[in-house]
Parts: structure tokens; sequence; C-alpha cells
């Protein structure tokens, strides 16, 4: 949720979730423990969500629901959370927020959950015979809490979190909940498409990995009708859209009860973590709140691609300064030098094809690198393995390679590749609007225009991030070639005057 507590989710065995395709995820850590056996993931690609199938989840409430909301408040205070500058409330933004009960001040410190109320690896289990399995098997912290929440509410009343489950939604806003169908319509031009996809095919396969290796071992304590992919999607749903990372804690993850109520601005720049003297989960004020107004902390600095992913919704065009857009880049089949290119580049673990974030202020160097790369002639044969090393970004330094004598090539090649996926998002653009005028069923056309409505805005603000890469790429080459063109005229006036000489 939170900068310092963001959660990139990996199975163990699967590691293209998080691969070198997503330059900007490599600064977090794994989250998951490495298990002594590791787990199998087998795939499907056809055991995607039906928009019926949330009906089928027995626990949660509706996602606006305030009524579950409010006995999370009451029971929360009775184990021993604090009094509260906030309460939850309907709001604008979020659905359900916290708002401050009084005036807050900037740099004031909030919330102060006890550790006592928060869901982590280590919370005792209601069935700790399940617990036991579960950990007699390594399973790593992300299915291992995932497991603990189905476990905890199939138990309705007798679970002590039945009052949070209570309040959790019934269908977390994410992309795991969109079928595949729905990306492939909605979101075409985006390389988010991609990343969803393989975050539920990994949610598929921990699944049935846990499935094969240990429920339908037991399944007197797992049985199908609770432990099924349908539950796992909830629990992992909840997991992206909730789980903290709380650095203080050695990078431990959990479920913050009421915490997990904040929603994320872009404008605020605070983060939760473990306050030691205090002993709670705490955040600063980076600004003050006026009574009423609804106070927001940072689920990290992330893209509006990311964080419709994970917790789906896409902030206001224009408003998230961490906002980028991924561009893929690959290597040509027909390059003379193919082989040797693609070989330098799996070495440092990348493929014949890469994404990499631009932002409106720029590109990273590996981008760089890796154009320099695929347009680099066969003369340049020694510098390939150099280019592959910096567009991996492997030793960690930003180490900013020139080859000034294929610059033109480079910047040209990026710019094409760039107004090629410009073409993709306008021509969704312009096809949206007369999308699903077809569909009929109310509650149909409802999920479709809301759906649409946040492709719409992903797509509006990532090709934003294109037509300025595309600017600053056609004033690159510009210079490139007034300068060339300078010294040509140079060239020629020495020239010139040499004849006059003779
Ligand atoms: C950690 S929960 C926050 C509490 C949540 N609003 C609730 O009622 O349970 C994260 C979810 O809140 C919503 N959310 C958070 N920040 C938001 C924002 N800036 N705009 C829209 N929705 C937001 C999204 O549905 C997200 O998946």
């Amino acid at each position: 949720m939170a900068e310092a507590s963001t959660i990139v989710f990996q199975t163990t065995l699967r590691p293209s979730f998080f691969s070198q395709n997503h330059h900007h995820h490599l600064q977090f850590a794994k989250p998951f423990r490495t298990p002594k056996t590791p787990f199998r993931c087998s795939i499907s690609t056809t055991d995607t969500p039906t928009p019926a199938s949330v009906d089928r989840i027995p626990w949660g409430c509706d996602a606006d629901s305030l009524e579950n909301a409010e006995a999370l408040q009451d029971w929360l205070t009775k184990l021993g959370l604090p009094p509260q500058k906030m309460r939850i409330e309907k709001v604008n933004v979020g659905e359900r927020g916290l708002v401050a009960n009084n005036n807050i001040r900037k740099g004031e410190k909030l919330l102060f959950v006890p550790p006592s109320l928060v869901i982590s690896a280590d919370s005792k289990w209601s069935c700790p015979e399940a617990g036991e399995v579960l950990k007699r098997n390594s399973v790593p912290d992300w299915p291992l809490i995932a497991t603990y929440l189905i476990s905890e509410a199939s138990l309705s009343g007798s679970s002590r979190w039945s009052n949070y489950i209570s309040a959790l939604p019934r269908q977390p806003y994410s992309l795991l909940y969109w079928t595949r169908s729905e990306l492939d319509r909605y979101l075409e031009a985006s390389q988010i498409r991609q990343r969803a996809i393989e975050r539920s095919n990994d949610v598929i396969g921990t699944y049935n990995d846990l499935k094969l290796r240990i429920f339908s071992k037991h399944p007197d304590l797992f049985p199908e009708e609770v432990y099924n992919l349908e539950t796992f999607r909830w629990s992992f749903g909840i997991l992206f859209s909730r789980l903290v990372r709380l650095p203080s804690m050695d990078g431990k993850v959990a479920l913050v009860p009421w915490a997990d109520m904040l929603n994320h601005s872009c404008q605020v720049e605070t983060y939760l973590d473990y306050d030691k003297s205090s002993e709670g989960i705490f955040f600063t004020t980076d600004r003050p709140y006026q009574p009423g107004e609804q106070v927001f902390i940072s689920y990290g600095k992330k893209s509006n691609g990311e964080l419709l992913l994970s917790y789906g919704f896409v902030p206001k065009e224009g408003t998230n300064p961490s906002d980028s857009a991924e561009l893929s880049l690959s290597l040509e089949k027909s390059d003379e030098c193919y082989e040797e290119k693609l070989e330098a580049l799996m070495k440092h673990g990348l493929s014949g094809s890469q994404c990499f974030p631009l932002q409106v202020t720029g590109w990273p160097v590996e981008m760089m690198a890796y154009a320099y790369l695929v347009v680099s002639p066969p003369s340049m044969l020694n510098q390939f393995d150099e280019m592959a090393a910096t567009a991996s970004n492997k030793t960690g330094s930003k180490k900013n390679i020139r080859y000034p004598e294929i610059d033109e090539q480079a910047f040209q090649f990026i710019l094409d590749t760039c107004e090629a996926s410009i073409v993709k998002y306008t021509k969704f653009l312009q096809a949206s609007g007369s999308m699903d005028l077809d569909v009929t069923s109310p509650k149909q056309l409802n999920r479709r225009l809301f759906l649409k409505q946040l492709a719409v805005d992903l797509c509006n603000s990532e090709r934003r991030i294109l037509y300025r890469t595309q600017y600053i790429l056609r004033r690159r080459l510009r210079d490139i070639r007034e300068g060339e063109l300078k010294a040509l005229r140079l060239f020629d006036g020495f020239r010139n005057w040499f004849k006059g000489g003779d």
C-alpha cells in the first residue's frame, strides 16, 4: 500500500512475475521467503473470473457499505485501538475512507494500531492444524496469509477477525477481477494488460500448486468448497490492495485493520510504518486537515497503470508525479547480428523484447542502452556486452553510456516505436466512444461503462507521456541533424576555402 510497504507479488517458481520486464520494480525487495521445496505453478488462462463470480463469495460487504465498517471501529476500540482523530465515512475519492474529526496538524502522528490487531504470517490460526500443515510445507508469506484469510473468513462469527473480514469488500477493485476478454478489449494498447494477465496466471498457478501439494492431501482441513479459485482470487485481491510492508519490522508484510481504510493520494508522501517506542502502526501527516476532510496516505510512487493493476483506480490525468507508461522495444529479427545481440541480452537476463518505463521527464538509461544495441552495426560487436549490461542495470550503477556515432539511429528507433504505440492508443480511444452500445442488460452495461472509463483514463494518461516522449525525441533528432548540417556546412566552407587557395 505504501512506498515502503509496496508489495510486488511473486510466486516462487514464476520469475516472470518479478521479471526484468519491469525495470522500475527492481528497487523493491522480493516479498516471498524462498521455501525449502519450491512451489510449482501450473498455468491455465481459461480460469478467468466471470462478473457473476463475485456473488459466490459468502463474506465481506459491498465496497461502499458503511454498516460493517462502523462495527469494525467499535470492535477495534474494544481490543485496544487508542482514541482516533479520524472516523470512517463515505467519501468522494475511494468510496469509504477516513476523515478528520477535528483539525489535524502537519507532522502529527496518527493511528497507532497495536501489533496484536495485525494479520501477518505469524498470526495464530483458529484452526492450528491447518496453519501447521502450511508452515511444515514452507509456504511463503503471501500464499500463507491468503490461505489464512480464507480460513478465518470461512469461520464467520467464530473467527477473531470476523468484524474485520465483514468490513472487507466482497469484490476488491483490481484487474484480477477483469475477465480475459475485458483485458483484451479495454487494455489492448497498454502494457498493463500483459502485467494483469501474468498476475492472474500467478494467482491461478499458486492456487493450483497449493491444491496439488497440500489441499488435496488434507481435504478435511482444506475442503474445496472453501479453498477454491474464487476464494483465492478474493484473498489475493485483498492482499494486492491492502497488504503493507513495514520497514521498521524488518519488512514484515501485514494487513493492518483500520489503517487499511485510508485511501491513496498522489499529492502526499507519507507511508505506514511501525513505531517502536509506542508499539503501534502509524503514519505522520505531511499536510494539515480540517474537520470532515478526507485524510490520505501514499501507497507508493506508482504509475497510474500500477495503481489500476493492484487497486483498481486511475488518478486524474496529470496529477500523478510518479506516472509512467511502458514502451516495449524489440530486436529486429532481420538484423544480421540478431543472434549475437540476443546472446548478449540473455547473458544479462534480458530478452529480445523488453519494456521500459517512460516518464514525462524522460526515459531510463537502460532503455537508451537497449536502443543502442538494437541499432548498432556489426562493427560494434565488441560493445554489445557493455550495452546489454547497461540495459539490464545489473550493476545498479546508472552508467550513462554514449555512442554518438549511432545516437541518431537510436533516437529514431525509439521514436518509431513510440509513434507506433501512440497509434494504438489513439485507435482505442477513438473506438471507445462507440464500444458497448449493443449491451442491453443494465448490470452488464454498468460494469462495462465503469471498466471502459478506467481504461480510457489510463490510456489518456499513458498516451500523454508518449506524446511528451515523442516531442523530446523529435527535438533531439532535430538538434542532431542541425548539428550535422552545421558541421557539413563548415566542412564545405573549409573545402571551398582550400579550393579558393588552389
Ligand atoms: C486500502 S483500501 C482503502 C479503503 C477502501 N476505500 C475501502 O473502503 O475499503 C484500497 C482501495 O481503496 C480504493 N482507493 C484508494 N485510494 C483511492 C483513490 N485515490 N481513488 C479511488 N479509489 C481509491 C480502491 O478501491 C483501493 O482498492
